[in-house]
Parts: structure tokens; sequence; C-alpha cells
């Protein structure tokens, strides 16, 4: 029996021992479509780029296509990427294309990456993952195998995906694999984690798209590789962790404005409660974004009829810290004096988290227009979203990094710590800060400091409760 694979078939219901697979993966003969080239997908497909030598990427925005194709990365600060893409390109292992058929008809390994985002009634939409998996069932050949990277609500794989890659592709779902293997990595460490920073979970629909796949993830990750019994529990794993995560964001808002009552500092409780192991209490904020920990619970709620008070109060309660935070500001400004109709507030980090450019749910954006409704002129500074994209932000008027301090603003809010604002003169806003992620040191300045559920540092003594 031959122990070489022909050039571009597929593994999956292959006859080849598992070494010459694994040697055929790593020669190239085995081609590998990543759909999605964004935050996520780029490093996942330089990633399999760099370990199969034979990688395409698809992406619907020709620029994107084109970046990629000059060997340039445009994901931002996501060390390593920058070099990898470059190098992958250069040596021919990655290229890129917005036509999904033609990548689909010569790639043995189909893997998608693309946004899974909600309806505006709070239902997960499928739309996107729909169009590509559909791209890729008119690809489709015996003994491929389909990776389903992207977060979905459990059940999506075989509900969802197998149906409808046999119906466009005509094949029977016998003759290809399909495993859910979702993408457990955070912004900014994307390369680290994709090679091996968490076990990779891996969830074939039956056993041998298990197998193809755990074979294919041993080989890019250096990590334990834990083979789940199906497609559906492993959808669950990434999604569970995103609700643990959003509930527990909860937790720690609502623990935030019980010391506001009690007058004690919540950062204080919490880092000390976090001392023994049963207790992992996060961090209060203004509020949960991203397209991920925010949209992950309707994930459940959205597509399970169970009945469920916890993860609707929990995002009830997400939601309800940026409204929290504009009461305490409203607060802060009487409490300064500033009674005038129109005061200027002036935001620092408009993204939903720190050195990471990603608007979607950002709480930025419901404080800018809660402000705005009250006829507060609202300034915004963010370094990580350049000018010509600022038009999605009509409630914010841009404000350069360095002109910052220069604002007159009657009260400052840092609701996203970039690191660029470490290097701040504080005392140089001359006005009140709502410190919303306790990123600044008290020490550093004297200018009055509130924060979220926390001591309020150089804050006169008449202005409000909880203050040293
Ligand atoms: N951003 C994160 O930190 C993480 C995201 N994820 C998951 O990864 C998936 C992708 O998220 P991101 O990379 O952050 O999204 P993103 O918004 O950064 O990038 C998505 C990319 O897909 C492209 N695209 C849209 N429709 C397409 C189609 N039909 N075919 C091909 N490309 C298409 C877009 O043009 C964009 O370049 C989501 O399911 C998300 O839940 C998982 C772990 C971490
Ligand atoms: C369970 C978990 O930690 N998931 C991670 C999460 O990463 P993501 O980039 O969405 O950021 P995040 O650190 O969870 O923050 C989400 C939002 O929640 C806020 N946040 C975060 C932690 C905290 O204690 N308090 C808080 O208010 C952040 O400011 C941000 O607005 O979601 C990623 C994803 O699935 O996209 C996932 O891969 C990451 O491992």
């Amino acid at each position: 029996m031959s122990q070489q694979l022909d050039h571009g078939a597929g593994l999956y219901g292959t006859e080849l021992s598992e070494p010459a697979q694994r040697e055929a993966f790593t020669n190239g003969d085995v081609p590998v479509a990543v759909y999605g080239l964004g935050k996520m997908g780029l490093p996942l497909a330089a990633v399999y780029a760099d370990v199969s030598g034979n990688t395409i990427g698809v992406d619907i925005d020709e620029e994107v296509v084109e970046t990629v194709n000059r060997g340039e990365c445009h994901v931002k600060r996501e060390p390593g990427l920058a070099d990898l893409v470059s190098e992958t390109v250069a040596d021919g292992s990655l290229r890129a294309t917005t036509d999904a058929t033609a990548a689909a008809a010569d790639a043995a390994v189909h893997v998608l990456m693309v946004p899974t985002l909600l309806t505006d009634e709070q239902e997960p939409d499928l739309s996107i993952l729909t169009a590509a998996v559909e791209s890729i069932g008119a690809g489709l050949s015996p003994g491929d195998l389909v990776i389903v990277e992207s977060t979905v609500p459990p059940r999506t794989t075989v509900d969802h995906v197998v149906p409808r890659l046999a119906e466009v592709s005509g094949l029977d779902p016998d003759e290809f694999g399909v495993a859910a293997c979702p993408e457990r990595t955070v912004s900014g460490e994307a390369l680290q984690d994709i090679r091996g920073t968490h076990p990779k979970v891996v969830g074939g629909v039956d056993s041998e798209s298990g197998r193809v796949a755990a074979l294919l993830y041993g080989e890019l990750s250096d990590n334990e590789i834990i083979e789940t019994s199906d497609a559906t529990i492993a959808e669950a794993v990434k999604v569970f962790e995103g609700v643990y995560r959003d509930v527990n964001i909860a937790l720690a808002n609502q623990l935030a404005t019980y010391a506001e009552a009690m007058d004690a500092d919540v950062t204080e409780a919490i880092d000390v409660a976090n001392t023994q192991p049963f207790c992992e209490i996060h961090d209060p904020g203004p509020g949960v974004g991203g397209h991920c920990i925010p949209v992950y619970p309707y994930f459940l709620t959205g597509a399970f009829d169970v009945d469920d008070d916890l993860l609707p109060t929990a995002r009830a309660v997400n939601d309800g810290m940026a409204d929290y935070t504009v009461s305490m500001l409203e607060a802060i400004l009487a409490a300064h004096g500033v009674d005038r109709d129109d005061p200027t507030v002036l935001l620092l980090g408009l993204t939903y988290k720190a050195n990471i450019e990603e608007l979607r749910n950002a709480p930025s954006l419901p404080i800018a227009s809660h402000l705005r409704e009250t006829g507060v002129k609202v300034l915004g500074v963010d370094p990580m979203i350049d000018s010509d994209d600022w038009g999605d932000l009509d409630d914010i008027e841009r404000v350069d990094l360095a002109d910052a301090t220069a604002q007159q603003a009657d009260a400052v809010v840092v609701v996203t710590p970039h690191e660029e604002f470490a290097a701040l003169d504080w005392d140089a806003f001359d006005a009140p800060i709502l410190d919303g992620r306790g990123s600044i040191d008290a020490d550093a300045t004297d200018a009055p400091i509130y924060r979220i559920g926390g001591v309020w540092p150089n804050v006169p003594a008449d202005h409000g409760s909880n203050h040293e």
C-alpha cells in the first residue's frame, strides 16, 4: 500500500499510517483553507501556514486579502504576527483570496473562523457562518475535514453545518469529516495561545473526524489535545467558558455597588478574597464589551428553551454598568460645582478592552450616548482608532492623545486603559477623574480620583461617601 498521500487528498478515512498522515500535512500535501482573516483568523491562518506550508486564507474584504498578499498584517498588537505573515507569504506557505469556492475546491482541510454575531433580537446570527459553509460545500471533496473554530451555539455543528455541507456538496455525511475545535485565544497573545497556552479542545461529529482533527492540532499546538465525546460538548466548552466569565464579571460589578454602600474598597476586598483557592472574583468596571463575552450567553438563552433567570440577570447587571458610570459622573460633576447645562466630559479609551482595536459592544458607546442625551459635550481619545475609522463614533468628538490634557474638560473618565495613558500627566487635566478600571496610580497625582466601588483618593471629605 502506498504510504504517499495524493497531493490535495484529505485525511478523513485515509488508510495511510498516522506518521505518514502527519508527514503529508507538514509537507504541504494536505492544503488548508481558513475562512475569516480577522483578529483570530489571521493568526490562525499564519500558524497553519507555518506548519503545513500550504494554507490559503479566505476573506470577503478585498482590502484584507490584498494586505495579506503583500505580506502585511492588518491585525494590530499581536506579537510576532506581522513577521509570521510576512515570512509565510514570502515563502509561499500563505496566500489569500476572496474566492471562497475556489479555495474550497483546492483545500482538504477547511477551517471556519468567521464572526458569529447576534440579531437585533439577541438571537444567534449564523448567517455569516452559513455563507462560508455553503462556499465550502461547493468545493468539498470526499476525505475532506471541516473544522468549526468560530464560537457557535452548541449543536450548531451537528444540526446545521453537517446537513448544509451535505446538501450543497451532494456528498453523503460519512464521506467527509467535521469537528468543532473552538478557538480559546485572547487578542494580544494569539500566536502563543494558538500554539498551546491552553489545551486544544477537539470534538468530532464521529470518531474519525475527531481523530483527524486531533492529529492536525497535534502539529499546531504543543499543549494537550482534549478530544471530547462529540462536537456539541466541544462547542459547549467554549460557550460555558464565556458565560462563566460574564456571570462572574456581573458578580464583581454587583459587589462593587455593595462596597459603595458599605464605604469599603471593593478591589481590596476582592483581592484579599481571592487569596483562597475557591475564589476567583473578577474585576468591576463600566461594562462588558467585545463580540464574545457579552454575546455568548445568548448562544444558550437564544438557542434553547430553558427557564433561566441567572444568565439574563448577569447580562442586565453588566449592561447596567454604563448607566451606573454615568450616574457616578453626574454626582461627581455636582460635587465639583459643575452645574452648567452643557458640561464637557472627556472619555479616555473607547474600544472594548485595553490595547485592542474592537468597538463592538464597547461600554464607551452607551456611556457617550447617555451623556449626550443629557446635554453633555463628549470628547474622546483612543489611540487604537484612526481618525478615518471614527465614523461610527458620532456621539463623540475625536481628540488626539497629545491634545487630551488641553481640553478644559469638566471631568475625565477612563473607560478603557490603553497603555498609552500611563504617560499622561493626570494633574494637567485640572478636573476630577473617574477611573473606570482602577488603572491610575493614585500616588502619582493630586487629582481627585473616583473609582467604581473603590476608595476615592484626593477627594474632599464632603464629596460623597467612600473616600480616603
Ligand atoms: N476576538 C477574539 O478574542 C476571539 C474570537 N473568537 C471567535 O472567533 C470568531 C472570529 O472572531 P474575530 O476574528 O474576532 O472576528 P473579526 O471581526 O476580527 O474578523 C472576522 C473576519 O471575517 C471576515 N468575514 C466576514 N464574513 C466572511 C465570510 N463569509 N467569509 C470569509 N470571511 C468573512 C471579515 O471580513 C473579517 O475580516 C468568532 O466566532 C469569535 O467568537 C474566539 C476566541 C477569541
Ligand atoms: C473565558 C475568557 O476568559 N474568555 C476570553 C475572552 O476574551 P475577550 O477578548 O473577550 O476579553 P475579556 O478579558 O473577557 O473582556 C471582555 C470584556 O469584559 C470586561 N471585563 C473583563 C474582565 C473583568 O474582570 N471585568 C471586566 O469588566 C473587559 O473590559 C471587556 O470589556 O473571550 C475570548 C473569546 O472567546 O473571544 C476568549 O478566547 C478569551 O479567553
